[in-house]
């Protein structure tokens, strides 16, 4: 890949929008200037100067860090008047490649970049293409995806003015109330201490193996040579003294002192890595591994401001030196982008209507021929005249995804099972060029306010918004020949949009939503009529990274619907879908789904996964799995107009009753009510 797709790339900065006396005086070419061409925008990152003001150097590049890099806790606080005036500013390439490279690897490697990006020449081969594009949601209800007038990006200014000042904030210190109440709630007693005990024995030797496992993760994946070169230098610090990692009491004690000073937790972080990635040469002798994750995540938590529960959670997915990076990019926006809406105009009369108002903009990449990503402004993207005629969708890339692996064809029925704010569904309904039938529905009603707003905009005629529960499908209507379920989730990809995701997610939130989730992803199978002639498939997506959402769900779909399989996404990027999990293993296939990361693909957080579902072999009366005693359950048996399913249609809650008991005794717990003794349960179905 050349120097300058990489350029385009690097994220933007936090958008602002550029008074109406903007000049050249910044590096950017006047409006007027460009009335007959589509001018290539000039490339641009904000200063990173600004960010990194007086702020420490990067966490794993260490003493060999040139440039710079953002990695402090404080930042400015939003719409400080730094902040506000601060334009974009004109760099050479090798700034801008030296912004975007990772803080572990100095290497030119494109790795996971290529072929993201696209160039405005690319202009000239979209004609053809006819719509695209929605706005990413967050979960249940929280996300409102389209900035109404003007274009900031969210998230970053909030995150940065709640990075924490102090190095263990309050806040962290107790936020895992699970765990105290789980202490207080059982006792030791000589009755049940040997059963205790063996708990205990079965979680070290899980722990043990989980070690194993991610050191051989580790080494297969090669992320201790980094540092080879950098152990003699730090293998001691700048006082000249090696690195200690601090025993239990030494962190009480430095809790008590209120906490490390940033370099030091960062220093820490580094060292953590570093050890980490070469664990038999470079640990501290009678140290284990589970010491040096167990300083690493705490610090990360207070370092970036998550609660204890995520940080594991997240810090999990990756190689260690990677799951840094993965935290790091969410303190970064990602890119501005919109869609072109192809129901109204082509990407290049947009991007030349655009440029001519003063908007840098280049064509996202190869992948996509509507999406363009907005460098910078002069007037707000998200109320220019061409926005309101609905000729784009303001739209995170990561959104288009779901859409073009559902590959709708003209004059399809197509069910978007939770669908609001829309912009998923405009997509949909451009790719079906106003033919055909999309029933755009939200379980929430408010939601759907703004998604039918959406779709008069966009000027879609193809679309029936409704308001269920989508567990009532297919109950209510079934039959389609593609449905998309971009599910609720937890918003763990979009934390650089929303930072209140680092502190408001529990355990239950994840068990709930997986629950959830599992519920609508079988209706969602079941609404699809295997006997469609041009389709019978199925998306699944989240904007979360996490396994319980994603491949957990999948996977529970394939075990619990004999007539559904795997396809690939069609997908030209995306890393595999975990096939094995701490412990869990999935159905081989679920290497087809495909997982997208911010440090990897500059955009959000994403999954998706695409089924075809066939017909089943035999047809026996529903019955067997609909747990009566689950209040949220719904039965679906061979409803609709599929007619074409009734063995195991239903869902099976059994797998989650235990989790989801558990939660309920601690959240009753939580509010001082007695919960009832617990139950036996049968061994869980696999
Ligand atoms: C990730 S957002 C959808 C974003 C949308 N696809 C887009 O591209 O604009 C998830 C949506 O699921 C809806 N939702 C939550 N629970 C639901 C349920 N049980 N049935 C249907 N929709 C539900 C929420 O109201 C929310 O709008």
């Amino acid at each position: 890949m050349g120097r300058r797709a990489k350029n385009k790339q690097a994220a933007p900065e936090p958008f602002e929008v550029v008074p109406a006396s903007y000049s050249r005086k910044n590096g950017k070419r006047k409006a007027d200037e460009r009335e007959h061409e589509i001018a290539r925008p000039s490339k641009k990152v904000k200063d990173d100067k600004k960010v990194t003001k007086g702020k420490p150097k990067s966490i794993l590049k260490g003493a060999s860090a040139t440039a710079p890099k953002r990695v402090a806790p404080k930042k400015k606080a939003a719409g400080s008047e730094d902040e506000a005036s601060d334009g974009w500013e004109d760099v050479e390439d090798e700034d801008v490649e030296t912004h975007k490279k990772s803080l572990f690897n100095d290497s030119d490697d494109d790795g996971g970049w290529a072929g993201l990006a696209g160039d405005l020449g690319d202009l000239d081969d979209d004609d053809d293409m006819l719509g695209d594009g929605p706005v990413e949601e967050l979960d249940l209800g929280s996300d409102d995806d389209e900035p109404p007038t003007t274009l900031k990006i969210k998230g970053s200014k909030s995150k940065q003015s709640s990075r924490p000042a102090k190095i263990i904030p309050d806040a962290l210190e107790s936020s895992d109330s699970d765990s105290s109440s789980e202490d207080e709630e059982e006792r030791i007693t000589i009755a049940n201490m040997e059963a205790r005990s063996r708990a205990l024995d079965a979680q070290a030797t899980a722990d043990a193996e989980i070690d194993a496992e991610e050191m051989q993760r580790a080494e297969q994946e090669g992320g201790s040579d980094d540092f080879d070169e950098m152990d003699e230098e730090m293998d001691e610090g700048p006082d000249g003294e090696a690195f200690h990692l601090p025993t239990a009491e030494e962190r009480a004690e430095e809790k008590q002192a209120g906490g490390p000073d940033v370099n030091s937790v960062q220093r820490r972080m580094r060292e953590c890595v570093r050890v980490l990635g070469n664990f038999k040469k470079r640990a501290e002798a009678g140290r284990s591994r589970s010491e040096y994750i167990e300083q690493l995540t705490s610090d990360i938590a207070s370092y970036y401001g998550y609660n204890d529960f995520l940080t594991e959670k997240l810090f999990h997915l990756f190689p260690v030196a990677e799951a840094i990076e993965f935290f790091e990019a969410n303190e970064v926006p990602r890119p501005v982008t919109i869609r072109t809406n192809t129901l109204r105009t082509r990407r290049r009369d947009l991007a030349q209507a655009l440029v001519n108002r003063g908007v840098n903009l280049e064509p996202i990449g190869k992948w996509t021929n509507v999406g363009l990503q907005v460098f910078e402004s002069s007037v707000p993207i998200g109320a220019t005249p061409e926005y309101l005629a609905g000729h784009y969708m303001l739209q995170a890339a990561s959104s288009f995804l779901p859409v073009i692996a559902l590959a709708p064809q003209p004059n399809e029925r197509v069910l978007d099972m939770a669908s609001a704010p829309g912009g998923k569904t405009t997509h949909i309904a451009a790719l079906l060029q106003n033919t055909g039938i999309v029933f755009a529905n939200d379980a929430n009603k408010a939601r759907t306010k703004s998604l039918t707003a959406n779709v008069h905009r966009l000027g879609c005629k193809n679309v029936v918004v409704c308001s269920y529960d989508g567990r009532e499908f297919p109950k209510v209507m079934g039959g389609f020949d593609r449905v998309l379920l971009d599910a609720p989730c937890s918003g763990t990809g979009v934390i650089s949009k929303d930072s209140s995701v680092k502190v408001n997610k529990s355990n239950r939130d994840f068990t709930l939503l997986a629950h959830l989730q599992k519920q609508l992803i079988l209706c969602a199978i079941d609404s699809v009529s295997p006997e469609s002639k041009t389709g019978g498939y199925l998306v699944y997506s989240t904007c979360s990274v996490t396994v319980d959402e994603n491949e957990s769900v999948v996977d529970y779909a394939l075990r619990k619907r004999s007539n559904v399989k795997l396809v690939d996404t069609g997908l030209e990027f995306g890393k595999e879908g975990f096939t094995q999990y701490r412990g869990k293993n999935f159905h081989p296939s679920v290497k087809l789904t495909r997982r997208f990361y911010p440090h990897v693909h500059n955009m959000d957080g994403f999954y998706v996964a695409k089924f075809k579902v066939e017909r089943r072999m035999k047809s026996t009366p529903a019955s067997n799995d609909v747990a009566a005693d689950d209040e949220k359950t719904t039965t679906v048996a061979s409803g609709g107009t599929t007619g074409a399913h009734s063995e195991d249609a239903g869902f099976n809650s059994d797998e989650d009753r235990p989790y989801l008991e558990e939660n309920k005794r601690r959240w009753m717990k939580s509010k001082g009510l007695r919960p009832p003794p617990r139950k036996a349960h049968k061994p869980i179905e696999t």
